[in-house]
């Protein structure tokens, strides 16, 4: 495995408060679907922000613009003021880091492994030099391995190293997951629905762990379900109902806005992404009907 102590990219922390993700104008299509339509979003150093939303309403198809797997159809994606490169290795090498909705691990590497992976775009040491094995190359892996222990020890699965990843319970998989996510040294971690699957006591686990990698200098950005742990965690919250931006604050401003509730209720509201559409629809509905008859 290629290992080594250099950083390669600019993954230092950021002072607090400076802006280090700014969405512009995001829109994605599939064909004549737009499921993230004119996005603009923020995350700054030292921030926790949530992404909340009901079903198909963006959210993933959002991080993938984050994240270089998708090339927005439009607006623009910039990290510490830089436009991000369009191929998901290069905006980890820029310092964003993610964990994905369906845990994605190398199931039959042991937990080590997975989390040494992780750790290869911030090394130097290329292919050759895994496969010759020289004295740089030892020192490099045995310092690498102790960063992989250090983040185990962190999310809590240290005395299972060596344990193959697909033998972990569901809830330890998410943690390793995010221990390979910050073995690339992020300055901002996406996490993907991480309570996915989990029990109450695991939710509770995961919240501290996200509040001690902020602690850490790593801003986060999180999308989930389970509204008691995005209100608890966040500093703000974004809501996305069909693709738009519906409203943004603190936890205690979005859950007491009307708006939110009954986009999670079905229940319509005016000015709602989406109405005129739906009024087009019902009217054209209407109208065969009348012509039908
Ligand atoms: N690759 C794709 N091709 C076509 N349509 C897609 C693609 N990915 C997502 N969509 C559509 O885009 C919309 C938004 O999907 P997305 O998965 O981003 O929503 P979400 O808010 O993450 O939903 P959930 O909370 O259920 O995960 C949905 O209508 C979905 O069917």
């Amino acid at each position: 495995m290629a290992t080594d102590t250099k950083t390669t990219g600019d993954a230092a922390p950021a002072a607090k408060g400076t802006t280090l993700l700014e969405a512009r104008g995001v829109t994605m299509r599939f064909g004549g679907l737009t499921a993230v339509n004119n996005v603009d979003l923020t995350v700054s150093s030292g921030e926790i922000v949530g992404l909340i939303g009901p079903n198909g309403a963006g959210k993933t198809t959002f991080f993938n613009c984050l994240t270089g797997l998708y090339i927005p159809t439009e607006g623009q994606v910039t990290y510490k003021g830089t436009v991000l490169p369009p191929k998901p290795f290069k905006v980890t090498a820029a310092g964003i880091a993610r964990t994905f909705q369906n845990i994605r691990l190398f199931s039959n590497m042991t937990v080590l492994e997975n989390v040494l992976v992780g750790r290869h775009t911030r090394t130097k040491e290329g292919l050759w030099s895994a496969i010759l094995r020289g004295p740089g190359f030892h020192r490099a892996e045995a310092v690498s391995r102790e960063k992989a222990m250090e983040l185990l020890d962190f999310v809590g699965l240290a005395d299972k190293a060596e344990h193959l990843s697909r033998n972990l319970p569901y809830g330890e998989q998410r943690k390793l997951e995010i221990a390979r996510a910050l073995a690339s040294e992020p300055g901002l971690l996406l996490l993907d629905e991480p309570t996915a699957g989990m029990n109450p006591q695991e939710t509770r686990a995961t919240e501290e762990l996200v509040f001690a990698i902020r602690d850490r200098g790593i801003a986060v950005l999180v999308i989930e379900h389970d509204m008691r742990f995005i209100f608890n965690l966040c500093d703000r919250v974004s809501v996305l109902v069909q693709g738009q931006k519906l409203v943004e604050g603190t936890s205690q401003v979005v859950q007491s806005d009307e708006r939110v509730i009954a986009a999670y209720l079905g229940t319509p509201f005016e000015g709602e992404p989406g109405e005129a559409e739906a009024a087009e629809v019902e009217a054209a509905e209407a109208g065969a009907k009348e012509e039908g008859k």
